[in-house]
């Protein structure tokens, strides 16, 4: 039996990364009867054929799973967020946190189009910047349009699988392109209603980038959260989560409450306000959702 990893599939084969070579298998009934479809990212056992083919043995336990893009165990999400055209939008960039938070993945926060910034807005992007690396996120401004101003951000693809998030238009398929040119993603530039577009259902991929793997589509297009509990939300916001344990009411969900910490922090302006405020208007969010049975 040997090991690997799923980075594609395709009309029932599971195309397996092994360490000498990528390995065709079929899942045979295995998997129907145990309800279990195995994903892109799945790390699994299978056993060899002649010819690089195979059988899927079995599915490792998962870290996550996205749902669309349908992939498992993924490490990094690159929340790409437009400094201009659509304009930063810090409600936006902190509901994709969230839900990036709420698997476990790692978030790096691009903010692109940094060349089409006007210069007297500059200062209220870089703000945005400090802001969220005095959480601890990582930041970095990018522009597509000039390769050098992607060389810092190389590195954060080493290791493990990325997945690129962000709002239409932000500059998702630019930035992987610029990054792999081979890819050739479709960009608005040469009209996505050709190719492979928005409405156009197709696989994923994972790619090989820098050492690690990138998924050549774009996750988290659903940005709702159903998936998020109440009592979960601060643990969203990593601010709120180091400090939640000192609130005076166990299970204090920092709103009306006395003697909250996170209220304390946010008047002390160790937690920003824009923060705070965008936890509550999920928070509504949340309680408003439709009961689920
Ligand atoms: N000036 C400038 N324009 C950019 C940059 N990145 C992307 N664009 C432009 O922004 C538009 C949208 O870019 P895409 O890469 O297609 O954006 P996307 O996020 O993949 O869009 P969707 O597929 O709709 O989700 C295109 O016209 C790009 O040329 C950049 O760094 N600078
Ligand atoms: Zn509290």
């Amino acid at each position: 039996m040997a090991e690997g990893r799923i980075i594609k599939a395709i009309s029932g084969f599971y195309y397996v990364q092994s360490v000498d070579g990528i390995y065709q298998c079929r899942g045979r009934g295995l998997f129907r009867n145990k309800k279990i479809t195995p994903l892109v990212g799945d790390f699994v056992d299978f056993d060899k054929r002649d010819g690089m083919e195979g059988y899927l043995i079995n599915i490792k336990p998962r870290k996550n799973e996205l749902i669309r893009p349908p992939i498992a165990n993924v490490d990094r999400a690159f929340i790409i967020s437009s400094a201009v055209e659509p304009s930063f939008s810090s409600l936006l960039l902190d509901r994709f946190l969230v839900l990036i938070e709420s698997k476990y993945i790692e978030p790096v926060i691009i903010i692109s189009k940094i060349d089409v910034l006007p210069e007297k807005e500059k200062v209220n992007v870089d703000n945005y910047a400090k802001a969220y690396q005095s959480i601890g996120y990582k930041v970095e401004q990018v522009s597509s349009k000039e390769p050098f101003e992607i060389k810092g951000i190389e590195s954060y693809f080493n290791d493990g699988v990325s997945v690129i998030a962000g709002q239409s238009g932000v500059g998702k398929s630019s930035l992987l392109n610029a990054l792999k040119p081979e890819l050739q993603i479709k960009t608005d530039d040469i009209s996505k209603s050709l190719g492979r577009g928005k409405h156009t259902t197709r696989h994923v991929e994972l790619v090989q980038l820098f050492g690690g793997l990138v998924a050549d589509t774009p996750g988290f297009s659903a940005l709702e959260f159903n998936e998020i509990e109440l009592e979960n939300l601060g643990d969203c916001f990593p601010e709120i989560r180091e400090r939640s344990g000192a609130c005076k009411f166990r299970g204090c969900m920092h709103d009306k409450e006395p003697k909250c910490a996170v209220k304390e922090a946010v008047e002390q302006g160790e937690i920003s306000q824009f923060r705070y405020d965008h936890y509550l208007t999920f928070h509504e969010e949340i309680k408003s959702r439709k009961p689920r049975y």
